[in-house]
């Protein structure tokens, strides 16, 4: 380095290669390199998956992960030693994996975008063409996936009671969320770990969002940077920001400020994860990769047996509670909403608490298995409030498990202000990329357009309970239609040695 600290040298790779152990541990980084052996018990993916690339090139792995800025904002720069020469890095030779093969095939023996003709079709297509351990993240449900398969057949316990001689020429799909118009009555919600599914990330579902004028909530976890997504979106694109609560409220407080600085139109505070649910599909996929297997149980008392999310997550607060939400409310002007609500008598709290909305939501079946759907407890939560003369003092939104409009129809029948869609959109953009997420947004207002014409309703507002029934909603023993396109996805257990049929 030269006097005014400037690298003057390239590093080359066997310099790096020489500092391959947790006595002294390098790696690279986008073609820079790191020290972090201080820092390898404090990573909360444990030390076993840096020291897998302990003195070689980590991008590749570090890159769904872990936004851009990690290394920036959480590195001492003490430890960032600079650039290297690539030239000199020998990359590794690709041991044959026969999974990535078939893949690959099936990459290219893919259905085209346009025989993509409903939200199921892209998660047929993603579970055939997503790298495996995506897949599994992505599809996750917590224990048996009761819930996660709940969310979707509680649709299917309710009926419509369509109006007939109605005039429905024109039809507007257009609702108001938190005060923001929007073109349609639901929302990208927050779902971590883009890159996982595409190299570009969230950017993608920005995007998207944009060109559907729908509302995107941006995810703590996300891969992209908070603030590479926001840039990514065009002047007046109205945003969220979904929170993950740190046990640093500091922290918390900087992210919460900064994201409100940004323009963000909501802060949506999960509450349903002070613990991150077992899923065992992701669980399993680490387990295979041991390399990398976030599950080690040695280093500090981070528990890793949760697969990827749990690695990333360590950080989240479980103290979190009640007495919080008066410091959220002076640390912010942002309308607060509470991101996992499953009862009636937390609605009533929050209401109480003067925080303006609800998601009555159980994380896409990821966290307590054999929670109630959303839907179902949104038909319990809209009589209790307008009970209490509540009905306008809170927005309550539901997600998980939509997967058609009539979904989004009925959820706004039964009194929500809008729903949240996470993994159909992640299926669309890990298959297709930006396209997909397009054609999805677009496939929705198309449903949606044909279910308000054949209910008889022309617009969002003229939405009410007598349009539809939800009597058996509450029954968790009737026969529903059978879920064949869901039951297709569903992925059997394979053993190692054998080939999934
Ligand atoms: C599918 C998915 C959902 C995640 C999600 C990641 C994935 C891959 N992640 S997670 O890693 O922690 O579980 C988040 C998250 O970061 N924060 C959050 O509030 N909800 C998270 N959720 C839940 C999400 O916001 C919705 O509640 C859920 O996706 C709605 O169900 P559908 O996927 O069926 O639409």
């Amino acid at each position: 380095r030269d006097s005014n600290d400037t690298q003057k040298v390239k590093l080359t790779g066997e310099q790096v290669a020489e500092h391959n152990s947790k006595d002294s541990c390098w790696v690279i980084v986008h073609g820079r390199a790191y020290d972090v052996t201080e820092f390898l018990p404090e990573h909360p993916g444990g030390p076993k998956i840096i020291l897998k690339y302990a003195g070689k090139d980590a991008t590749e792995e570090f890159e769904p992960i872990h936004p851009p800025d990690t290394l920036d904002k959480y590195l001492d720069k003490k430890y960032h030693l600079g650039e290297v020469d690539m030239k000199t890095v020998e990359q590794e030779e690709k041991e044959v994996d026969p999974d990535e093969e078939e893949r690959q095939k099936r990459v290219e023996t893919m259905p085209i975008l346009e025989q993509c003709y409903n939200l199921m079709d892209f998660e047929h297509v993603a579970r055939r063409v997503m790298k495996k351990t995506a897949w599994a993240y992505y599809s996750s449900g917590a224990d048996d996936e009761i819930t996660m398969r709940e969310n979707h057949a509680a649709f299917h316990k309710i009926w419509f009671r369509p109006r007939i001689l109605v005039d429905v020429e024109n039809i507007d799909t257009s609702t108001t969320m938190l005060g923001t118009k929007t073109d349609m009555p639901f929302y990208v919600t927050a779902t971590a770990l883009g890159k996982l599914g595409n190299p570009e990330g969230e950017v993608l579902l920005t995007r998207g969002a944009r060109k559907h004028n729908v509302i995107q909530m941006i995810p703590t976890l996300a891969s992209c940077s908070f603030d590479e997504i926001v840039d990514a979106a065009e002047d007046g694109q109205v945003q969220w920001l979904q929170l993950y609560v740190n046990k640093d409220r500091e922290v918390t407080k900087r992210i919460v400020q900064h994201a409100e600085k940004r323009g963000c139109k909501g802060l949506f505070i999960t509450v349903d994860a002070p613990q991150l649910g077992r899923r065992e599909k992701d669980m399993r996929t680490k387990f295979q990769d041991v390399g990398s297997n976030v599950q080690s149980s040695g280093g500090n008392d981070v528990d890793r047996s949760q697969g990827a999310a749990r690695a990333i997550s360590s950080f989240i607060d479980p103290s979190l509670s009640w007495k919080d939400i008066p410091w959220f409310q002076s640390i912010t002007k942002m309308p607060i909403i509470l991101k996992g609500v499953q009862r009636v008598e937390d609605v009533i709290k929050a209401v109480e608490a003067g925080v303006q909305g609800v998601v009555l939501s159980n994380h896409g079946g990821r966290q307590l298995d054999t929670a109630p759907s959303g839907v179902e407890v949104l038909a319990q939560v809209m009589p209790a409030l307008r009970e209490r003369g509540m009905q306008d003092k809170i927005e309550v939104f539901i997600d998980g498990g939509i997967r058609r409009a009539s979904d989004i129809v009925k959820a706004l029948c039964l009194g929500a202000t809008g729903v949240g869609i996470g993994r159909p959109f992640l299926y669309a953009m890990s298959a297709y990329g930006l396209p997909g997420v397009d054609r999805a947004m677009q496939l929705l207002k198309d449903e949606m357009e044909m279910n308000m014409r054949l209910i008889g309703v022309a617009k969002v507002s003229e939405l009410n309970p007598t349009l539809v029934d939800a009597r058996s909603l509450h029954l968790h023993t009737t026969t529903v239609p059978e879920d064949t396109l869901g039951r297709r996805v569903y992925d059997p257990l394979v053993g190692p040695k054998e080939k999934a049929a």
